[in-house]
């Protein structure tokens, strides 16, 4: 029997169950969505609205993707909370509900959300926007993350006696499947033959094929496929603190600094074995250009692994499943140019930069990181060791081992049997350049030295390769008009055009800006003057490789003695030219190579006894106050391709300035005192590494208006800043594809510091009146201007 005093209590007890039945049906669930928008926030969103939808909306995980409306847009962001109503600055009837939930399970884990909104602030770049810089084309397009290893395959029992009769094309397109046997074929496979998608759905829905997804069975443990070599020392000094810090689960950074061909490589291998052995993954980062075949080539003949090769060039199909095996575990092996440092990775143990003081690993568009500075913040994310291999070290990595926030390991003789290269300077202007005389008897400047080119012969004669370096591509930088001084400027840039010429094939003659790549033909005479008195000044790398075939061609016959060939960025564009070069160069026939900068980084050619630096040193001149530092590591990373196999190798500078005391520093006493006595320099001078730069481009149609922008922003700074503020000035190169562009720089004592006005500046700043006309940017820790 009820009590009287009870009933009320029932009713509030049905009450309140049926009140939270009705909630629980029109529950709001709110989630926070990053999104590729160039805003500094989130964005609220309610997951649904509607109660009578069915079946109960599931609250999308944090990590996972969603598809929203945006303004009249859709897009895809990543959910990055939950929140309450009461957090959501928008009130609840305002949200918009997301469309749809695109994964069932995160795509992104804490330990990777943790990477982008560090990124975030670290570079003050919307959060939205890092996210898409992070994550493949495909995925950021909410394709299915499984989306390419569907196979299609046809059923047992079915033939093409099952078709009608007038279903011809669907026949065939069964047929074509068929071919691929029972386990069939990637979707992407069957596409590229020529299937077509409506007629695999046809065939399905009909019963006949079936699609599938492949399952990717675990890695094997890996295994050595060659033994590794007997350490030195000092490797196995480096090898044993590596290893170290990684059986006692310790992030640590390291700088690996080594002369060049004292075997590096061979320290990474090792300290990878054991990482590989434990079951975890290895990450390799290399610069831009140093991804040749040869570089997977060096850990495959080591490991029996799976190895994943990742780099711009790449479909976007590969590089998501590139990404998903990165994050399943799958890949073993991760060999990656910059961007590969922002994958996900199930068990990562080990992360190596090799040649870490290269320029491209700064990025430098959207999200401008520095791949070498994530790579240690992932390894104390994962507290795994850090290696930065090189043997020039930028200054900063210097400035972090003094502040013991690396642990320098070096690596001071030459591996093996090999000796470094010695040095020479040679003076031209106490030795004037060859002039080789023409058939019609007139002489032509060569640009080399009898000294440079009675070294050459004489290495050619004795059976090696020779290995010219000029850091120039093209015929010569400069069209001249002798009557009038005319020059060939490119119309949309601040720069000449260079000229591109060949005397075996007229059509390979044009003039070409290297920065916008304007083209135009060369005229037949000055277009000021109408003078015939053209001449293309300076020299490129054609124009070399061409007076290097006039010198060493044979006398009677004209025919080359030697093969001459040229690497640059023209001779290597197509796909298997490199490949093709290195089995020339490896043929170890005698040889002139002749290069720019791509021949600097990591190469092994065993028989290079000489290397050859022309002009090399006109860096040492430059105004950027990063250019000597730059112009060294260059030298003296060409200087290292001299003298790797057993014999021993030389280097000659053939130079306008042989009293310039940095390049004696640095031919004297070698890299290391020339980093330490620039270091000095820039102490004094309170530049990076001893203070923290930001710097601001402004780009626009006029440099009126792009440097009142710039000034604009110097008056939004806050009192008492602490900065110094340099600028604004014209950039370098101020006009550039039609383009102005200004720029400012900000320097710190202390990086909070920096940090701390940036996070009240830079906002305000971007939201000026006249910068919506403008392009703004910020740039972290700049490595050049
Ligand atoms: N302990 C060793 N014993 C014998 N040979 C070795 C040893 N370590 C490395 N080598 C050999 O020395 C050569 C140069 O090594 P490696 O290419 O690794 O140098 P590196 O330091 O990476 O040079 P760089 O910076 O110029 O690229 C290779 O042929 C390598 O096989
Ligand atoms: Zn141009």
């Amino acid at each position: 029997m009820l009590s009287h005093t009870s009933f009320p209590n029932i009713l509030l007890f049905l009450i309140i169950n049926l009140s939270n039945h009705a909630r629980q049906l029109t529950r709001v669930m709110l989630v926070q969505v990053a999104l590729p928008v160039p805003l500094y926030r989130v964005f609220d969103y309610s997951v649904s609205t509607d109660a009578s939808a069915l079946p109960t909306p599931v609250l999308p995980e944090i990590g996972s993707r969603v598809e929203v409306s945006f303004g009249r847009q859709t897009l895809i962001g990543i959910v990055i909370a939950h929140i309450n109503e009461a957090d959501s600055s928008v009130p609840i009837n305002k949200l918009k509900p997301i469309n749809q939930c695109l994964d069932d399970a995160p795509i992104l884990d804490e330990l990777m959300l943790t990477l982008a909104s560090w990124l975030a602030r670290y570079y003050h770049y919307p959060l939205g926007d890092v996210l898409s810089v992070m994550l493949p084309t495909l995925i950021r397009q909410g394709k299915p993350l499984d989306l390419l290893i569907t196979h299609w395959r046809i059923l047992a029992n079915v033939n093409d006696d099952d078709f009608h009769a007038n279903a011809n094309k669907q026949k065939q397109q069964f047929n074509m499947l068929k071919l691929h046997g029972k386990h069939g074929a990637s979707e992407e496979v069957l596409l590229l033959e020529g299937m077509q998608r409506s007629f695999l759905t046809t065939l399905e829905d009909k019963g006949l094929i079936e699609r599938y997804i492949q399952p990717k069975t675990a890695p094997k443990p890996v295994s050595l496929a060659k033994m590794p070599l007997d350490l030195n020392n000092e490797q196995k000094i480096a090898v044993d603190a590596i290893l170290e810090a990684h059986s006692a689960g310790r992030y640590s950074g390291f700088l690996l600094n080594g002369i060049t061909g004292s075997g590096k490589t061979e320290v990474y291998l090792q300290a990878m074995q054991a990482v590989l052995e434990a079951g975890q993954q290895v990450l390799i980062l290399v610069p831009e250009i140093g991804l040749t075949p040869q570089t997977r080539a060096r850990f495959a003949s080591r490991f029996a692994a799976q190895i994943v090769l990742l780099h711009s060039g790449m479909s976007n199909t590969y590089r998501m499943q590139g990404w998903q095996d990165c994050r399943t575990g799958h890949a073993q092996i991760i060999i990656g140019t910059r961007s590969a440092v922002l994958y996900p990775f199930a068990n990562l143990g080990l992360i190596i930069v090799d040649e870490a003081h290269d320029a491209s690993y700064k990025q430098q568009d959207t999200l401008r990181y520095h791949a070498a500075d994530v790579a240690l913040y992932r390894g104390l994310q994962y507290r795994i060791p850090v290696v930065l291999g090189t043997a020039t070290p930028t200054l900063e990595h210097l400035k972090l081992v003094h502040d013991g926030k690396l642990i320098e390991c070096q690596l001071r003789t030459r591996a093996g049997s090999a000796k470094l290269a010695t040095m020479q300077l040679i003076d031209a202007r106490l030795q004037p350049t060859h002039q080789q005389p023409q058939d019609d008897g007139a002489r032509y400047d060569t640009g080399l030295t009898d000294k440079l080119i009675g070294a050459i012969r004489q290495t050619l004669e004795a059976g090696d390769q020779v290995l010219i370096f000029l850091n120039r591509r093209g015929y010569a930088p400069v069209l001249l008009c002798e009557a009038c001084g005319w020059q060939a400027d490119c119309p949309r840039c601040d720069a000449h055009l260079t000229v591109h010429y060949s005397n075996q094939a007229h059509y390979h003659s044009y003039l070409k800006c290297h920065h916008c790549d304007w083209q135009a033909y060369i005229p037949a005479v000055c277009p000021d003057c109408g003078s015939q008195n053209l001449d293309a000044k300076g020299m490129g790398t054609t124009r070399l490789s061409e007076n290097l075939h006039a010198i060493f061609a044979n006398p009677q016959t004209s025919k080359n003695l030697y093969p001459i060939i040229q690497i640059d960025r023209d001779t290597t564009r197509r796909k298997d030219s490199w490949e093709k070069i290195y089995q020339q160069i490896n043929q170890g026939k005698p040889a002139i190579l002749v290069g720019t900068q791509m021949v600097a980084k990591g190469h092994h050619f065993p028989n290079v006894t000489l290397v050859c630096l022309p002009n090399a040193d006109r860096g040492f001149l430059s105004a950027d106050f990063r250019s000597p530092e730059h112009t060294a590591q260059l030298m003296i990373q060409v200087a290292g391709r001299a003298g790797r196999g057993d014999k021993v190798g030389h280097v000659l500078i053939q130079t306008l300035q042989p009293d310039n005391p940095l390049l004696l520093k640095l031919v004297k006493d070698g890299y290391l005192p020339f980093a330490q006595e620039l270091l000095q320099e820039r102490k004094m001078m309170g530049l990076p590494p001893y203070s923290h730069a930001a710097l601001i481009r402004c780009e626009g149609k006029t440099l009126a208006a792009t440097t009142q922008a710039l000034k604009d922003a110097i008056s939004l700074l806050p009192a008492a800043h602490n900065l110094a503020v340099l600028g604004p000035i014209d950039a370098p190169m101020s006009k550039k594809n039609s383009r102005y562009h200004s720029q400012l720089l900000l320097l710190a004592k202390d990086r909070n510091q920096l940090h701390h006005v940036l996070n009240q500046w830079w906002q305000p700043v971007l939201a000026l009146p006249n910068v919506k006309y403008l392009k703004l940017t910020l740039d972290i820790d700049p490595v050049g201007w």
